[in-house]
């Protein structure tokens, strides 16, 4: 490892591909720059990455492409393994353009270059991952990292070889976590005296949820609450329409939030999906949930986050293909017709946050470095 006696460290932090990367590598890089350090973020050039990037305009962002591990013998793996090459030689550019001293990767095959670039360019190097049970990349990510940092407890065990695993939470912006005075319900033009339910599928919204919460909207019309529902931006326009249909709802719904802040704040319940920064900040507001894994995730592993929550009392766990509006009504109406639940799934979510991971993760990235 580099030794940095001079007071502030560059970091480079690969977190391209998805908001699950994305948004916990930002809310490290705010603390650093906060903190009066050199941080570069390294995004890919998909559109969840610009539009992260677009709410930052006070860290640094450089573009590489997003790299997913294609089938073993598929005719894509010459493509995936020359991208690997050519990251590789551009990120030790970086790194030594910028005089990097520590890498992190927040995970995926778009963190690989930049480990791999940092490991033999001298700095110390670092990966994140957030879920219960680590994807391929990160397996592959570990073996050129320093430390590996885990969000959730059930995870560290999942890198045995691996000397120096430490169970840190998954970071959630600074800038989400500030206190102000903004009125949630004035923001998103709701009812103060009406309960609200948020639908959230995660960075790029969920067909299989938007659809399925479609189905039930005359329950919801019929109980007198109101909905905050994040479409994400492929399906907007038709979950749009489909609420259009139930004028007397009282609704919001948007393609993509900037303020998730106040969207946790106005909601009383959430349905989403169980990808963990969404989880780290349901935990972190204190919002019961009703989570709905995405069926195809690799290894099946937001079903294993979820059930981390639903054992904890934090949040209901239902599968997708049982998603219709009866479930999701009766759902519905078992948390907004018991206040004592609400009160408990909120209290046991709340224990689930870890507050000041991101804090933690920047200590950690200074501290190898300056030792
Ligand atoms: C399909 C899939 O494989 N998804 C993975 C992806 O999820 P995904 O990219 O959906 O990420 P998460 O659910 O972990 O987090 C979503 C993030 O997007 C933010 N947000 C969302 C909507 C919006 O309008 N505005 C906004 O800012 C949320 O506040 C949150 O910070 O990465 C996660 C972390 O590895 C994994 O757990 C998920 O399994």
């Amino acid at each position: 490892m580099k030794q940095k006696n001079s007071k502030s460290i560059h970091a480079l932090i690969a977190c391209g591909g998805t908001g699950g990367h994305l948004f916990p590598g930002i809310a490290v890089g705010e603390v650093l720059a906060s903190r009066g350090h050199d941080v570069t973020l390294l995004i890919s050039e998909k559109k969840i990455d610009t539009l992260a990037a677009s709410g930052h305009p006070e860290l640094r962002f450089e573009k590489m492409p997003f790299l997913a591990m294609p089938k073993p013998w598929s005719p894509k793996m010459f493509g995936f393994l020359k991208g690997l090459w050519q990251g590789t030689k551009a990120c030790r550019k970086i790194i030594r353009d910028h005089q990097v001293d520590v890498v992190l990767g927040m995970g995926g095959f778009t963190s690989f270059a930049p480990l791999y670039a940092g490991r033999k360019e001298g700095c110390s190097t670092l990966i994140h991952e957030s879920n219960a049970i680590p994807g391929k990349a990160n397996r592959l990510n570990a073996r050129f990292s320093d430390i590996v940092l885990c969000g959730l407890d059930a995870c560290k065990n999942h890198f045995p070889k691996h000397g120096d695993v430490r169970v840190v939470g998954t970071p959630i912006r600074s800038s989400m976590r500030k206190q102000n005075s903004d009125d949630p319900h004035a923001f998103f033009k709701l009812d103060k005296d009406k309960r609200t339910l948020l639908i959230m599928g995660g960075s790029q919204g969920a067909r299989g949820v938007n659809r399925a919460v479609g189905m039930a909207l005359e329950e919801f019309e019929k109980m007198g609450i109101q909905v905050l529902h994040i479409a994400g931006p492929t399906d907007y326009e038709e979950v749009r329409d489909v609420y259009a249909k139930h004028p007397l709802l009282k609704q919001h719904v948007a393609a993509f939030c900037h303020r998730m802040d106040l969207a946790y704040r106005v909601a009383d319940l959430a349905i989403a999906r169980s990808g963990a920064s969404s989880m780290s900040e349901l935990a972190y507001f204190g919002v019961p949930s009703l989570l709905v894994p995405y069926p195809y995730a690799a290894e099946d592993h937001q079903t294993r986050n979820a059930e981390i929550f639903d054992k904890a009392g934090a949040a209901m766990l239902m599968g997708e293909s049982d998603l219709n509006a009866d479930t999701l009504a009766d759902a519905v109406r078992s948390v907004f017709n018991d206040t004592r639940k609400a009160g408990e799934m909120k209290k046991a979510a709340q224990k689930l946050a870890v507050k000041n991971s991101a804090e933690k993760i920047a200590d950690l990235l200074v501290k190898t470095v300056q030792g």
